[in-house]
Formats: C-alpha cells, sequence, structure tokens
C-alpha cells in the first residue's frame, strides 16, 4: 500500500551534510543501519570530494575496476582500466586484443580535437543574408571566443572557424551559429559554452533575431577517433577454422550496417568498452554515448560503428570511426583520484592519445562480441563468467560463490533456480 506520510518534499536538503542527509533518507526509505552504512562507506572516493562533484551525496556507487590486458595501440603496449559492472566485458577485450597482437595490434588516428558549439538565432526576417553578415564577422568573432579563455589559448587551442546554418525548422527558418574551437586536452563542454554565451548578444544583434540556446554539441564529429586491426586467421579460427569466424564476422557486420534493430545492440557491445574506459578515467560518459549513437545515425539510417572486411590476402580487418570527446582535465578527470590513477596506468599525456585508446578497445569489444556470436553463441563464454553473479544472487557467500559457479557451468544451465538448489546440496539442505 502507498505510504502517505512520506514526503519527497525536503526543503533545504542540499544546505545538510552527507550524513544528514543519508539519516533523512534512511528514515524515508525505512533502510537497516548495515545498508546506510554501506552507503557512507565511500571507498577510494572521499566523501567531501563526491559532495563537491555532484550535489546532495549521501554516499558513492561503487563500480569494478578491471584491467584489459593485451592491448598493443600505435606499437605500445598498455593497460587498460575498464570501469564496469558487466560480466565478460573486459575478458572480451584481452581476446580480441590476444588474437591480433601479434599482427602489430591497433593502429589509430583522430580528426582533431575540435568541438562546436551552436547558437540559436529565430525570428530573423531575412536569414540568408544574416548568415553572410554572421560569417562576414569572423575576425570579429574568433576575438570575442578567444577572448573568454586565455588558459585554453595558451595551451594551443582556441577559435578555429564560424559556420552559419539555416534550418528550415517546424517553427520556421531557423539561424544557427557553429562555432568550431580547439579545446586541446579538455573535453571542452564549459570552455565553448561560455564562447557562445558570450558571443549571443553579437549574435542577435548582427542577425537581427532572437537568440535562444547557446550549447555545445555532442556529435562531436570534427573530434572522429579512429581504429584498425587485423585478425589473422590462423589467430581467430580453433576448431572451426579462421575463414568460417571471418565469414561470420564478416555477416555480423553486414547484419547491422543494414538494420538498426541489430546496429543498436552492435553499437551497445562497443559501447561496452568505450563507456568502461571513459568512466574509468573520469569522463563524461554520456556525452560521448550521446556522440557516438548520433554518429552512427548521420545519413538518416541508423548502423554499425565498426566495419568489418576480408583483406587482399584473405584476413579478417576491422576498423572503427567514432566522435571522443574526452578529456585529460576538467570534469571529474582531475578531481578524482581513481581517475588520476587510471590515466596513469594507461600512460596517456594528451587527450588524443586516450581517445584513440578508446576507439581501440570499442573495436576489440566489438570483435569478441561478434565473434563468440557468430560461433559458439554469446552465452557460453558470458554466462560463464556471469555465473558468479548468478550464484551471489542465489546466495552463495564466500567459497560457495566458485563451487556453485562452477555447478552452474558444468551443467550448462546459468539460470538461478538452478544455482538455489546447487546451493541447497552444498549446505546440505536439500
Ligand atoms: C569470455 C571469453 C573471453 C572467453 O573466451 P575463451 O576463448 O573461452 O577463453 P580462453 O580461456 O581460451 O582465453 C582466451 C583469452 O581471453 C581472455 N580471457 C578469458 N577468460 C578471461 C577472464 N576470466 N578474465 C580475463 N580475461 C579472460 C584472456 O586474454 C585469454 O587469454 P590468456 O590470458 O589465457 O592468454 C569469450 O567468450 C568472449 O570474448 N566472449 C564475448 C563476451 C562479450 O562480448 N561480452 C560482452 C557482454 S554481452 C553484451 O552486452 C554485448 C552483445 C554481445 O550483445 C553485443 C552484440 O550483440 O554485438
Ligand atoms: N552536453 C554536454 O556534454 C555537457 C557537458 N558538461 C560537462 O563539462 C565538463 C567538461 O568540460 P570542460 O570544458 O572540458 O572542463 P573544464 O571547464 O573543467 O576545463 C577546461 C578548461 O581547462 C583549462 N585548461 C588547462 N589546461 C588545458 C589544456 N591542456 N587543454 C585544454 N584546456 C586546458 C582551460 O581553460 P580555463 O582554465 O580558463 O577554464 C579549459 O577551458 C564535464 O564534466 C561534462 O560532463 C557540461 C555541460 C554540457
Amino acid at each position: 500500500m502507498t505510504d502517505t506520510t512520506r514526503s519527497s518534499r525536503i526543503p533545504g536538503f542540499h544546505k545538510k551534510s552527507p550524513a544528514e542527509r543519508l539519516a533523512l533518507v534512511s528514515d524515508f526509505a525505512g533502510l537497516d543501519a548495515a545498508a546506510a552504512a554501506r552507503l557512507s562507506d565511500t571507498g577510494n572516493l572521499d566523501l567531501g570530494l563526491a559532495d563537491r562533484l555532484v550535489e546532495n551525496v549521501i554516499g558513492s556507487m561503487n563500480i569494478p575496476l578491471g584491467i584489459a590486458t593485451n592491448m598493443r595501440v600505435d606499437g605500445e603496449d598498455v593497460l587498460i582500466p575498464m570501469a564496469t559492472e558487466e560480466s565478460s566485458v573486459v575478458a572480451a577485450v584481452c581476446n580480441a586484443a590476444r588474437q591480433c597482437y601479434d599482427a602489430g595490434g591497433f593502429t589509430t588516428s583522430m580528426s582533431g580535437t575540435l568541438m562546436i558549439a551552436q547558437i540559436q538565432a529565430v525570428d530573423v526576417a531575412d536569414p540568408h543574408a544574416a548568415r553572410l553578415r554572421i560569417l562576414g564577422r569572423r575576425e570579429e568573432i574568433k576575438a570575442i571566443c578567444d577572448g573568454c579563455d586565455p588558459v585554453l589559448l595558451s595551451f594551443g587551442g582556441g577559435f578555429r572557424d564560424v559556420e552559419v546554418r539555416v534550418l528550415d525548422s517546424r517553427g520556421g527558418p531557423m539561424l544557427v551559429t557553429h562555432l568550431i574551437v580547439d579545446t586541446r586536452d579538455a573535453m571542452g563542454a564549459n570552455a565553448v559554452n561560455s564562447m557562445a554565451e558570450t558571443l549571443a548578444p553579437h549574435i542577435a544583434a548582427w542577425s537581427g533575431g532572437r537568440v535562444y540556446l547557446r550549447i555545445l554539441s555532442n556529435l562531436a564529429d570534427r573530434r572522429l577517433a579512429r581504429a584498425h586491426a587485423v585478425w589473422p586467421l590462423d589467430q581467430i579460427g580453433g576448431q572451426i577454422g579462421g575463414e568460417a569466424v571471418r565469414d561470420g564476422i564478416v555477416s555480423a557486420y553486414h547484419f547491422a550496417a543494414a538494420d538498426p534493430y541489430r546496429a543498436a545492440t552492435h553499437n551497445k557491445g562497443i559501447m561496452n568498452g568505450v563507456s568502461a574506459v571513459v568512466l574509468a578515467t573520469g569522463n563524461d560518459t554520456r556525452a560521448v554515448e550521446a556522440g557516438a549513437h548520433a554518429y552512427a545515425a548521420r545519413g538518416g539510417q541508423y548502423g554499425s560503428l565498426t566495419r568489418f572486411e576480408v583483406t587482399a590476402d584473405g584476413q579478417l580487418s576491422g576498423s572503427i570511426e567514432l566522435p571522443m570527446a574526452v578529456g585529460l582535465i576538467g570534469g571529474a578527470t582531475k578531481a578524482h583520484p581513481t581517475a588520476q590513477a587510471c590515466l596513469a596506468i594507461l600512460g596517456v599525456t594528451s587527450a588524443e592519445r586516450l581517445a584513440r585508446i578508446i576507439a581501440a578497445v570499442g573495436l576489440a569489444q566489438n570483435f569478441s562480441a561478434l565473434k563468440a556470436l557468430a560461433t559458439t553463441g554469446i552465452q557460453k563464454g558470458h554466462m560463464a563468467l556471469h555465473a558468479q553473479n548468478i550464484a551471489m544472487m542465489a546466495g552463495a557467500v564466500g567459497d560457495e560463490i566458485d563451487r556453485v559457479a562452477a555447478a552452474l557451468v558444468e551443467r550448462g544451465s546459468v539460470r538461478q533456480d538452478v544455482a538455489q538448489a546447487v546451493l541447497q546440496d552444498l549446505r546440505g539442505e536439500a
């Protein structure tokens, strides 16, 4: 029954300390002392820092951090920190990277570190002429934008270009100005948003219209990260032979390229890897995910972020291209000590190198998922690793977890009801 005595209207909640908030939440939700203690155990994130990173903090939510091995990117071996709650994601990257390691691993590139900020103007009487008026002010616009961020300028970044589009919207023509800004080692949201807000009154004056939105675009298509790898047939073959595996993977790609229902899952697999590194390094997962999916839908049809084809000598070639707006400065990257440690593990000294490594991880992840799907099926490898989670869900603790998980894999039935039965057996309760 609904409890009508509880109220979520808590004035001044944000002004309380984390401990006071937790007490209120515990009371509201009827949490026992153990649950409350778990919430306030912030692990490797200082509670005071957490309270500064986001609002209304009561604790922190810890996610496992795994390391993907075997990755060689542009001739350099690198260990990959991945923050994810999903089993088999880290193993999949290790597995894919192992199979192309001897062939040289991944080669990567980047289109640049340019972000786009948009300024929306409406009620412009002569949008096409206004477009030219704004384009004619390029040097003035550059000075205004660069004046917003001298620090960025000192690192070689800043305004690069202005573009103006006349959009045919439901509310009539709309004038949209794009500021193209090199944000170097920052993701750049705050930098370009400040520029857009500062420039907005000028756009209103030059266009004769009214300005509404002034915000970056997450479709960061001037910041594309690319990765490529060749998987030799003798490395991917196994029992069914390299050619069959290769053809199955290529066909899986063709399926994703032709069908948005499949492409969504295909790209979700890629983002298993991408988002895990983005999160581990304190970057904005939503920004990267929005950019990736918008890029996958360019041209009007949602499709695959990767491509698989056969090289002239019959090997499997895989490539990926996606927007990668990540930074080493700003957001939580600098503030979160675990993010700093993850960047140290990666050994990256530029946002570009980080973006390129993440693209390689996305490609690796996709290779392993497609290989599993096109051969044994995803459940064999994934469920074998997921068996431990199922064992824990069934109530197994300590040593029981491994024993129950092993029994589930042996029976080929990774299900909670089976786990419960195995556990009862183990405990002599059957
Ligand atoms: C799970 C594996 C790796 C087993 O693969 P396998 O061939 O049975 O494993 P193996 O024991 O022969 O080991 C091969 C290598 O895999 C790695 N490996 C193997 N086991 C581990 C482990 N426990 N921890 C860390 N690494 C592991 C490791 O690198 C190892 O090399 P070694 O170190 O022995 O020289 C394989 O089946 C696989 O890659 N499966 C794909 C799993 C996957 O994609 N998971 C993502 C979750 S499913 C999903 O959300 C996305 C999806 C699938 O829907 C996307 C789509 O539809 O496209
Ligand atoms: N739609 C979206 O994706 C949005 C995302 N966000 C959030 O914005 C945050 C990222 O913003 P971002 O602008 O990157 O972060 P910050 O504003 O925190 O940091 C960037 C700033 O750091 C300074 N800086 C110092 N060294 C460098 C260097 N080597 N290269 C580049 N800049 C340097 C620059 O100047 P200075 O010191 O003068 O600032 C730069 O503007 C994330 O938390 C994200 O979640 C916010 C709004 C919308």
